[in-house]
């Protein structure tokens, strides 16, 4: 049955092959979309969920699996995709919110990487791409972007799990990512990046201690839907900008996606604490993702209700 399929963690072609099978089954309400491919020139599929035809509507962004081994990560954007389908006009919010947002949705952002955590390293985190001049290989793509790139809580040391890559932009990955939202900065309005482990609800800035200008909006946000965590699961999220919440992290998707203009842009940190880490068992799935659910929609209705 479905819920067995989405309490389960799948590999790469299993995610290849449920995209297309999600599009079959919903034609009028799912589009995949080419974004670009990874260094090993795997595609990057984003699903477009669109409920309706209304005028103007602006979109909410979730990527997954930026880093390989947070396998969480990719399970939580099936979960949402699974859920939007499923309960879209049976429950109050998700209707809400796809009545008056469409979603773009890219459930593996590091195909390459992923796949090798399956194949060869389970606690893999960049990519997959060659660095000139030594062996190692692999770029930390969340520190891969254009906002204070390469800073302190970066390496420019390409054997590093933090490496910064040789310029900004510089994995295909990145580029497929940063062009898709440049040419859709006007109607994106929530950027979401999916993560494990440390159960955080983080917003920019990370790359800097220096506050955004809607700060308190955005601390606002993420105290409520951390507050409704613990209320409904008795779980907690801790939360707040990044620099102040985890450590400083230049060079990260969120930061960069705020910059361009996406004014409510977050990072997720999902279960757990450290017991399993980015091991999470397939047992803590459903906890895990509904969890990070009840966090979107909140934040989701949040924007909806302010415009
Ligand atoms: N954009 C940086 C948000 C804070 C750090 C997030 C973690 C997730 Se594993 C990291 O990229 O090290
Ligand atoms: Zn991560
Ligand atoms: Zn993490």
């Amino acid at each position: 049955s479905s819920s067995t399929f989405y309490e389960r963690y799948h590999s790469l072609e299993d995610i290849y092959f449920w995209i297309n099978r999600t599009q079959q089954d919903n034609p009028d309400t799912v589009k995949v979309i080419l974004i670009g491919s990874s260094f090993e020139k795997r595609p990057l599929y984003v699903l477009k969920l669109s409920v309706n035809n209304r005028p103007n509507k602006k979109a909410m962004w979730i990527d997954c699996g930026i880093h390989a081994r947070e396998w969480i990560s990719p399970a939580f954007c099936l979960w949402f995709v699974q859920y939007s389908l499923s309960f879209y006009q049976l429950n109050e919010d998700i209707t809400n919110i796809l009545d008056n947002m469409d979603v773009y949705i890219l459930p593996v952002l590091n195909p390459d990487g992923y796949h090798y955590t399956w194949t060869t390293n389970r606690m893999w985190r960049k990519n997959r791409s060659t660095n000139r001049g030594t062996k190692c290989i692999g770029v930390d793509l969340n520190r891969n972007f254009d906002a204070n790139w390469c800073t302190e809580g970066a390496s420019d040391q390409p054997c590093t799990e933090i490496y910064c890559g040789a310029f900004p932009e510089s994995e295909p990955e990145t580029q497929a990512v940063a062009d898709f939202l440049r040419s859709h900065k006007d109607i994106v309005q929530i950027y979401l990046s999916i993560h494990s482990y440390s159960q955080m609800l983080l917003f920019p800035y990370s790359c800097t201690l220096e506050e955004t200008e809607n700060h308190s909006e955005l601390l606002e946000m993420v105290q409520e839907a951390a507050q409704k965590i613990q209320r409904h699961y008795r779980n907690i999220y801790t939360y707040g900008s990044g620099a102040k919440t985890i450590y400083l992290a230049p060079g990260g998707s969120d930061d960069w996606a705020y910059k361009l203009g996406i004014k409510y842009s977050f990072t997720f940190e999902l279960q757990d604490r450290g017991r399993y880490g980015f091991l999470l068992p397939p047992s803590h799935i459903s906890k895990a993702c509904n969890e990070a659910l009840l966090a979107v929609k909140t934040i989701a209705l949040k924007v909806v209700e302010k415009t």
